[in-house]
């Protein structure tokens, strides 16, 4: 995993999947708040609201949020995605989310796609910047 001085972060949730992630960043938050950090519409709007967390919103996922992030991440401008993704429901805009996680692969940026992987890499992140 390649480290920044200041993580960029992006924050992506599907609807079941959003209480599970504001828990997660409840637990990291000390760490997040000195992230840069991004999201999908919806997800970044209850980041912000329930916990304050300064973090820039995109387009929500399924009117190309996913799509927008992905652009970023090719262009060097996202470190590592946690990306809780519902695998029980069928979403509208499968291609995209597809593409994300695709594009993490293509330029091997770490993916989280469940609670327990991103408690591992967040917790990575934050020994990496207490060493640096
Ligand atoms: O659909 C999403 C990711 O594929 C998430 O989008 P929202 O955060 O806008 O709900």
């Amino acid at each position: 995993m390649t480290m920044t001085a200041r993580p960029r972060i992006a924050l992506i949730a599907h609807d079941k999947k959003k209480d599970e992630m504001i828990a997660l960043a409840r637990e990291y938050l000390g760490f997040l708040q000195e992230c840069s950090l991004c999201a999908t519409g919806t997800t970044g709007g209850r980041l912000a609201k329930e916990l304050g967390l300064a973090v820039e919103r995109m387009h929500s996922g399924p009117v190309g949020g996913d799509l927008q992030i992905g652009a970023r991440l090719v262009s060097g401008g996202i470190d590592c995605v946690v990306f809780l993704r519902d695998p029980m429901t069928p979403q509208p805009h499968e291609p995209d989310i597809n593409a994300l996680v695709r594009a993490c692969d293509v330029h091997d940026i770490a993916c989280a796609t469940n609670v327990s992987t991103a408690r591992l890499v967040l917790s990575q992140l934050m020994r990496s910047g207490a060493q640096a």
